[in-house]
């Protein structure tokens, strides 16, 4: 872990304060203070009502643990962004009630609902684009010299569109599934993180393969693993996995059968949905989806801590706690701020990390972070089968930004289409045209 070099101490702004992922972030920033000191934490939400219910049990968590670091959480965006160091943005442009939507048209068409797959995140990127862009015009006019982490959703098309549309901005857009895999790999070899691994992994967003996994000693992990991926997927189970929900344990559980497509790397467990699409379908309900899950508990817990807390005046026993998701992009911004040129993921334009890719496809690949953000390496060539997926996989997304760019009805209907899990032009058209209606109050009107 990097050592504090200097006095500097920073300023932070999580941008989509109401998420559910918040107190998780909020716990990280507050237990690694020495490690990455701050001086100011901000909120920001276009939702004042959602994010006051966070921010009022985080003004106690600030005042308990560190009091002299500011805290406050507004609505208002030139407050929120003026004077910040980094911007956490986590937005859902559209809240619960569109992911439901997202999920539930496709299912109805018996195709994958899903929050950033297929269809439902075609959509959901239609409405993330303008909602990331108006987050980086904040920061590149109040804060110019700060850095955006987006993890908001869908993150593959939200870079597409960023690359596009804001090129020279210095927003680094990332995910968090690769790096629960690689603590799974970690607990499943014994290791105490995922920053006991070196690896290698390629792919576009939701959609990669790991080639490499070692340890600090150069010994080759990738033997163990895929005995244990082959019968297990990347489920831990016991206490690692005690508080997993359903749906979450059988995509790590599938994850063994994505597998045995290409014994020769270890997938992203994404690719469930669109290796085994038919079998996803099956076992979905199109009438409780992965968002009413969510609502009932995520949302719930969060909600529901943070009311606890802020009736009983303390956060002294708070359940609150870091996960991979906040340490990750703590740990991000940590690299940035210290110049620690650490290895992680970022998903980047390509411009030859995978060599036989198109150089003008956002990649996810490891960089090495630094202060003039993330320098990508080289992957090297994907296999033909990698090769096939990706860029099938990469055109649904140019045409998707194509779409919301030139608002385009027929390239949406081109992206709906070549996507691998929907199986023909017609289906596609049907779920393009309840989608349309359904995003009336976000998509731009296609012509
Ligand atoms: N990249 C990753 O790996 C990763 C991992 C986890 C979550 N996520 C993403 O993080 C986001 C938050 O997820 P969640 O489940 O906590 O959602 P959530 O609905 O609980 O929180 C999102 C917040 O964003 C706010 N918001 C919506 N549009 C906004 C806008 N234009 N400006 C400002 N605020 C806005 C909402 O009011 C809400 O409070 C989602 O996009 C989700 O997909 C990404
Ligand atoms: O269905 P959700 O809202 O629970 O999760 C959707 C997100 O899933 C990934 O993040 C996971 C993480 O990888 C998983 O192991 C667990 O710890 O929770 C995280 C969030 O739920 C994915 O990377 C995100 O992009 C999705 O938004
Ligand atoms: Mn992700």
């Amino acid at each position: 872990m990097v050592a504090q070099k200097d006095d500097r101490k920073f300023s932070v702004l999580i941008a989509g304060g109401g998420s559910t992922y918040t107190p998780g972030i909020v716990l990280t920033l507050l237990n690694g203070l020495d490690k990455f000191p701050l001086r100011k934490l901000k909120f920001y939400d276009n939702d004042g009502e959602r994010q006051k219910k966070i921010a009022d049990a985080t003004a106690i968590l600030v005042k308990e643990r560190a009091p002299e670091v500011e805290f406050e959480a507004t609505t208002d965006p030139k407050e929120a962004f003026t004077d910040v160091d980094f911007v956490m943005a986590q937005i859902r442009v559209g809240k619960y009630a569109m992911r439901s939507l997202d999920e539930k048209i496709p299912l109805k068409h018996g195709v994958v609902g899903q929050e950033t797959t297929g269809p439902g995140g075609i959509a959901y990127g239609l409405r993330s684009i303008p909602g990331v862009i108006q987050l980086v015009d904040y920061m590149e006019k109040y804060s110019p010299n700060a850095w955006m982490l987006n993890y908001s959703n869908p993150a593959a098309i939200v870079a597409e569109a960023t690359r596009r549309e804001r090129p020279n901005s210095k927003i680094i857009n990332i995910c968090d599934m690769p790096i629960d895999i690689m603590d799974r790999m970690a607990a499943i070899l014994g290791f105490k993180d995922r920053n006991d691994l070196v690896f290698r992994y390629y792919g576009l967003n939701h959609f990669g393969w790991w080639t490499d996994v070692r340890d600090k000693q150069g010994n080759d992990l990738m033997p163990k693993l895929k005995k244990y991926v082959a019968k297990n997927g990347y489920w831990v189970g016991g206490d690692y996995d005690a508080n997993t929900e359903k749906s979450w344990e059988e995509t790590f559980k599938k994850a063994a059968d994505v597998y045995k497509l290409d014994p020769s790397t270890l997938p992203n467990t994404y690719l469930k949905y669109y290796l085994y699409p038919s079998w996803v379908v099956k076992h979905s309900n199109p009438n409780y989806t992965r968002t009413d899950e969510v609502e009932a508990h995520r949302q719930k817990l969060v909600f529901g801590e943070c009311k606890r807390i802020v009736e009983a005046g303390t956060a002294k026993d708070t359940e609150f706690k870091p996960d991979e998701h906040s340490t990750y992009i703590v740990d991000l911004c940590t690299a940035i701020a210290y110049n620690t040129h650490q290895r992680m993921l970022a998903i980047i334009p390509n411009e030859g990390a995978i060599s036989n890719i198109d150089p003008t496809a956002t990649v996810e690949v490891p960089c090495l972070f630094g202060s003039n953000g993330p320098e990508r390496l080289s992957m090297g060539k994907a296999a033909t089968f990698q090769q096939g997926m990706i860029t099938e996989q990469n055109s649904v997304e140019k045409l998707a930004v194509d779409a919301w760019q030139e608002h385009s009805y027929t390239k949406l209907w081109e992206a709906f289409s070549l996507c691998k899990i929907v199986p023909d032009a017609g289906i596609a058209k049907d779920i393009l045209d309840d989608m349309v209606v359904a995003n009336k109050d976000y998509w731009p009107e296609l012509k």
